[in-house]
C-alpha cells in the first residue's frame, strides 16, 4: 500500500505545527480560533487526517479552555517537558502539568533543545520515560547537521539517536510512539530535504524500529518529517510511503499555509 495513488495511509496521517517562541497567550487564541474556521469552512475531515499545534507553555491554558468551550477537533502538546516530576527545577515544567493542560503530546529532542541546550540523548531518553509517565505521546525529534550530511554518514548518526532515545521502551509503549526525522540543515533555511531524501531516512527509521521492537510495531510508529515544509511541497514529501505526517516550523504561524498544509491531499497526484 503506498500514501500517493489511491488516498489510503498506512497511518492516520498527523500534520503538526510547532510555533517555537512565537504567538503569546492572545494571539494563540485568535490563530487557533481562525485555523478552526478556516478547516471547518473546508470541511477537513479531522478523523482522518490529525492536526496538532505545539504553542509555547504560556499559550497552554487558554489554548486548552478554547479546545475545550469551542469543542474544537485539534490537539496539542508542549514543547519540551522536564523528566523530573516535580522540585527545585527553575524554568522546568514536568510532563504532569502538561498532561493537566489537556496535551497529548509532547516535543522531546528538538534540534533547537539539542543544540541550544545541549541536550544529550541519555537526557533525551529520560524525557522519553516522563512522558510516558503521564500519558503523553514523545515526539521524538532525530536528524543529522549538515556536516554530517555532507561526510554521508547521516543514516547512521540518525538512526543512534533513535536508538539511544528510544532506550529502554516496551512494544506496548514504542507503537505509540512519533519520530519526527527532521535534518538540521533544513530547519528555518529554505532548503528542503527532497522526498526521496525523506523517504530514505523514514524507511532507515522503520527498519530500525523492526529491529529494536518488532515489525508489526514498527508498522504502528508515526514517522514525520520536518524541516522548511510549505503548502507548496507538502504534497510530494507526504506523498512518500514512510512519511507519515510533517513538522512545521515557520509556516505554522501562517493561517491558510498551515490550513493548506494539512489539506495536503487536496494537492497529491492520485490516479
Ligand atoms: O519544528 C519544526 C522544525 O524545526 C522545522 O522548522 P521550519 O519549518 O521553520 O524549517
Amino acid at each position: 500500500m503506498t500514501t500517493s495513488t489511491n488516498g489510503v495511509f498506512d497511518r492516520r496521517p498527523l500534520i503538526a505545527g510547532n510555533w517555537k517562541m512565537n504567538l503569546d497567550h492572545v494571539q494563540a487564541i485568535t490563530f487557533l480560533q481562525k485555523l478552526a474556521w478556516t478547516l471547518d469552512d473546508a470541511n477537513h475531515d479531522f478523523g482522518r487526517v490529525e492536526v496538532s499545534v505545539f504553542p509555547p507553555f504560556t499559550d497552554l491554558r487558554g489554548v486548552q479552555t478554547l479546545v475545550k468551550g469551542d469543542d474544537l477537533p485539534v490537539v496539542y502538546g508542549g514543547q519540551d517537558l522536564s523528566p523530573h516530576e516535580s522540585g527545585a527545577y527553575t524554568g522546568d515544567i514536568s510532563g504532569q502539568f502538561l498532561k493537566r493542560l489537556g496535551c497529548a503530546y509532547v516535543l522531546v529532542g528538538h534540534s533547537e533543545r539539542r543544540t541550544l541546550h545541549a541536550e544529550s540523548d541519555e537526557l533525551l531518553n529520560t524525557k522519553v520515560h516522563a512522558a510516558y509517565r503521564h500519558d503523553l505521546v514523545p515526539v521524538l525529534c532525530v536528524g543529522e547537521g549538515l556536516e554530517i550530511r555532507q561526510a554521508g554518514t547521516h543514516v547512521e548518526h540518525t538512526l543512534e539517536q533513535l536508538r539511544r532515545g528510544v532506550a529502554g521502551l516496551d512494544a506496548g509503549q514504542a507503537a505509540r510512539l512519533v519520530v519526527a526525522y527532521e535534518p538540521v540543515w533544513a530547519i528555518g533555511t529554505g532548503e528542503v530535504a527532497g522526498p526521496q531524501d525523506a523517504q530514505e531516512m523514514c524507511a532507515a527509521i522503520r527498519a530500525e524500529l523492526g529491529e529494536l521492537f518488532d515489525g508489526d510495531t514498527a508498522a504502528k510508529i508515526r514517522l514525520l518529517y520536518g524541516g522548511s515544509v510549505k503548502a507548496a511541497n507538502a504534497g510530494s514529501i507526504l506523498k512518500e510511503r514512510d512519511v507519515d505526517g510533517v513538522l512545521v516550523g515557520g509556516a505554522s504561524l501562517d493561517v491558510s499555509e498551515f490550513a493548506s498544509i494539512v489539506r495536503f491531499e487536496q494537492h497529491l497526484v492520485t490516479g
